[in-house]
């Protein structure tokens, strides 16, 4: 048995496959594979290698099973991308922003949803003036599905739907990420080129397990310059930079950059510090995306129920716009 395992293993390295494998040989007929991964999209790629070397060199009729240290995570066919928009610290507009680029994208003739996974304080439902709408299901295929509420033109699901108005859930990891993996597999989306994810705050095991089970194609980060908020963000960025995790950080945005009174638009006032995130963002080699100022009307219109880029206001649409576009951009580049 020794002298197959040997052989098997110098037929791979000959192969140009160098991750770290170990091999157990059950019997003749059947061998077991486990294999280091980095990335877990090599893993098709390793695997097909190893099988055809060993069907050519040493027998065709073996069993092979491969096994990988990294989940294959699920792919939604429906769903061409899912976009994470992801923040170290609560309250520095990541709902604002993940609703903003939902219709800008929308807008720019794709399909989007829009996923409020957010279950420490679920707000796109007031966002989009939707909180008393009623969930409903739909029968596809004999499987009763939740259908997502329209608004805007976008699809729309938050977690917000499913807890009652002032009333705290307490939400575990594993109960959290089920309840999100429902909304994306359970719910009837149909097909959407992009699905963009309002994300839970923070590195605790709420986010971490909810990234485990999504394909997600990249997340962007938000922060405001301020350093408590740049000292989180930082461990977010960890977080999916990390080999079990490997989620692709498309860039982050700066929210809250500065503030520019209307008797005098060309004076800047930098609340939070001047150019925390940019700099954060040059030093970590991570793209920056863009900086969006304070400006009430974003806060005004979220609150009505009407995000701002729905208003004739063209300065911060192209804000938005000029964002969107490097979303669009990543994921051309990434699905080719
Ligand atoms: N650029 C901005 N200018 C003015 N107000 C803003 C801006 N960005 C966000 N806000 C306001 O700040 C508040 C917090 O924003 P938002 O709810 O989007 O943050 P969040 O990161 O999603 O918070 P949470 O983690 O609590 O869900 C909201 O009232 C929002 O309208």
């Amino acid at each position: 048995m020794n002298k197959i395992k040997y052989k098997i293993l110098k037929l791979i390295k000959k192969n140009g496959i160098n991750n770290k494998i170990d091999i157990i040989i059950y019997n003749i007929n059947k061998i077991l594979i486990k294999i280091e991964l980095n990335n877990i999209n090599d893993k098709k790629k390793i695997e097909s290698k190893i099988k055809k070397c060993i069907y050519k060199n040493i027998d065709k009729n073996i069993k092979i099973k491969i096994i990988s240290n990294l989940k294959e995570k699920k792919y939604i066919n429906n769903i061409k991308n899912i976009i994470v928009i992801a923040s170290g610290k609560g309250g520095v507009g990541k709902s604002t922003i993940s609703a903003n680029i939902a219709l800008t994208i929308s807008n720019l003739g794709f399909k989007v949803g829009l996923l409020d996974a957010d279950i420490y304080g679920p707000s796109i439902p007031l966002m989009f003036d939707i909180e008393n709408e009623k969930i409903s299901l739909i029968e596809i295929e004999n499987c009763k599905k939740i259908l997502p509420i329209i608004k805007y033109g976008i699809k729309i699901l938050s977690i917000g739907f499913f807890s009652e108005l002032n009333k705290a859930i307490v939400w575990r990891g594993p109960m959290a990420s089920k309840a999100i993996k429902q909304f994306i597999n359970e719910s009837f989306w149909d097909k959407l080129d992009f699905l963009i994810v309002d994300f839970p705050p923070g590195t605790g095991d709420i986010p971490l397990s909810i990234i485990q089970e999504l394909n997600i194609t990249g997340v962007i980060l938000v922060s405001t310059p301020q350093i408590i908020s740049l000292i989180d963000v930082r461990k977010s960025i960890a977080m999916f930079n990390l080999k079990q995790i490997n989620v692709p950080i498309i860039g982050i945005i700066e929210n809250m950059s500065f503030f520019s009174p209307k008797e005098s638009p060309n004076k800047k006032y930098y609340l939070f510090g001047e150019e925390g995130v940019k700099k954060m963002a040059k030093y970590l080699n991570i793209k920056f995306l863009g900086e969006i100022p304070i400006i009430e009307s974003i806060r005004k219109y979220s609150d009505f129920g009407c995000p701002i880029v729905l208003k004739n206001e063209k300065k911060i649409y192209y804000i938005f716009l000029k964002i969107a576009k490097k979303i669009i951009n990543f994921t051309y580049i990434n699905n080719i």
